[in-house]
């Protein structure tokens, strides 16, 4: 098998007396989504903090194609590949849906921030940032600014601005969280045309049963930090272990 894009090996934290992730060591392969599943206070957001940089570990590690990143801040790990959506939290509500994800595309190009730049000059990124909207189906609302948009089209500008910055390692954490039945079946359209691309891994944290039998390739069960179950879904969720222990409370409110 080739070698992973991304590794956790006996990855660790504590806060005080509490491991709140412990000892997971697990390899994420290109081509590849992993829903990542557990019970609530398992430990799923915090392992995605500790990959993606938001909290240091206490101990093991986190490599991403064969280089360590254990200390390496989330500025750096986004710049070598890991890419992470944050439920809204990194959308610029003043500014308008392609400012939005045309300043991702400036970052990740090291042009700066400079919006009022000649347009002419970052034609470009002007076509490649109308060319994202169009994937994702917003580009009839590309001029309105975020706040106005729907809650259903703000997490769709969040996965256009993920696909904008062109990670290696994709993170949803509850993508369709708070959208209406409408509005979801986009996300996870969207979602799984980015499986693929078979250069990438995606990485998924998700309660909803359906939205996992959709899309997961492979389901990891945390269990009070610790990596509990490991496998294809249909293997990890007939486990009677499996289901009883973890997944009943966890899985149960499709
Ligand atoms: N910064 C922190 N300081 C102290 N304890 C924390 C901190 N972050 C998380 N925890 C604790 O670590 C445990 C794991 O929390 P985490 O949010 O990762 O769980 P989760 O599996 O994502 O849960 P949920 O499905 O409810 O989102 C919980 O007991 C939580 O209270």
């Amino acid at each position: 098998m080739p070698s992973p894009l991304l590794s956790t090996r006996d990855l660790t934290v504590r806060f005080g007396g509490h491991v709140a992730v412990d000892h997971v060591t697990c390899d994420f392969h290109a081509g590849q989504l992993t829903a990542i599943v557990g019970p609530n206070g398992a430990g799923k957001t915090t392992y995605f903090n500790l990959i993606s940089g938001q909290i240091p570990a206490t101990e093991g590690s986190v490599t991403l194609k064969d280089r360590e990143i254990t200390r390496l801040p989330v500025a750096d790990r986004t710049d070598l590949g890991i890419g992470r959506a944050f439920q809204l939290t990194n959308l610029f509500p003043g500014l308008s849906v392609f400012e939005n994800v045309r300043l991702v595309m400036q970052a990740r190009r090291k042009k700066g921030f400079d919006l009022f730049s000649m347009a002419a000059a970052h034609d470009g990124i002007n076509d490649a940032a109308r060319d994202v909207l169009l994937r994702v189906g917003l580009w009839d609302l590309s001029g309105q600014s975020v706040s106005e948009l729907s809650h259903g089209n703000q997490r769709k500008l969040e996965v256009a601005m993920l696909i904008a910055l062109d990670p290696v390692v994709y993170m949803f954490d509850e993508p369709t969280a708070g959208m209406s039945v409408d509005e979801a079946p986009v996300v996870l359209e969207l979602i799984a045309q980015l499986k693929a691309d078979t250069s990438r891994t995606i990485l998924l944290v998700e309660h909803k049963m359906d939205v996992i039998r959709t899309l997961a390739d492979r389901i990891i069960v945390l269990h009070n930090g610790a990596l509990a179950a490991d496998g294809p879904p249909a293997e990890v969720m007939a486990s009677d272990v499996v289901q009883e222990a973890y997944m009943g409370k966890a899985l149960e409110d499709v």
